[in-house]
């Protein structure tokens, strides 16, 4: 299976998405500029954290706009895996593959520290390798974690099972806890926490891993492997 990492200026977590893919999975993993005009030969595409050009506006806001960008929602409107980590998951926002919006977290302070979370949805191509409910650690580095939706799209939310994580305490104000959403389809899904920071022990935990390996296996079910 082939990765892509999508690198905006301002990402910062890109070297950690790539160590997850390729230490943790052992899979094939590019870089991507957000220059580029195509992820068409890629089979996911990974959006990492960071502070794309600088947060400026909203954060998320300018890096929707990248060239890359294009391909990479035309691409995920034909089914493609897209996972969008902290700063990806804004950009999922802003560029409307995800319902919702970022707002400064409740205490008006950057959070930086493992959490608590509990998997809601373990049927999805990015959990199946949880337990239903399970309860893992994850680190979150955030200033704009603190998620927002209008009732009518919380319910929507609900009725549809796409939410995917919520934090075990109120970290950051998110409307009904919420730390991962997914898509209708079940191929986009944005996360604030990073579980690409939590691949191995020696990480502090290695929970994170569970969702690489789950977008694995979902893969190698869809595309039988004959060798
Ligand atoms: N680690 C990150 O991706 C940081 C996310 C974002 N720029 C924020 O502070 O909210």
């Amino acid at each position: 299976m082939k990765f892509a990492v999508i690198v905006f200026p301002g990402s910062n977590c890109d070297d950690d998405m790539v160590y997850a893919i390729q230490e943790g999975l052992k899979e094939e993993v590019d870089k991507v500029w957000y220059t580029e005009e195509s992820v068409a030969d890629y089979d996911a595409v990974l959006l990492p954290g960071g502070f794309s050009y600088g947060d400026y506006l909203r954060s998320g806001a300018i890096a929707r706009f990248a060239p890359v960008m294009e391909s990479v929602i035309e691409e995920a409107e034909k089914g493609k895996p897209v996972l969008g980590v902290c700063n990806g998951f804004q950009v999922l926002l802003e560029a409307g593959l995800l319902p919702g919006a970022m707002q400064r977290n409740k205490n008006l302070k950057f959070i930086c520290r493992p959490v608590q979370l509990r998997v809601e949805n373990n049927s999805t191509g990015f959990t199946k390798a949880y337990e239903s409910s399970e309860t893992i650690t994850v680190p979150v580095a955030h200033g704009e974690g603190n998620y927002f939706c209008d009732e009518k799209t919380l319910e929507q939310l609900k009725a549809n099972d796409q939410i995917v994580f919520t934090y075990q305490d109120d970290i950051n104000g998110s409307v009904a806890g919420i730390a991962g959403i997914i898509n209708e389809k079940g191929n986009v899904l944005g996360m604030m926490p990073h579980p690409e920071r939590a691949t191995a022990n020696l990480l502090g935990s290695d929970d994170g891993l569970k969702l690489f390996q789950s977008i694995l296996n979902h893969w190698r079910e869809s595309h039988v492997l004959t060798s």
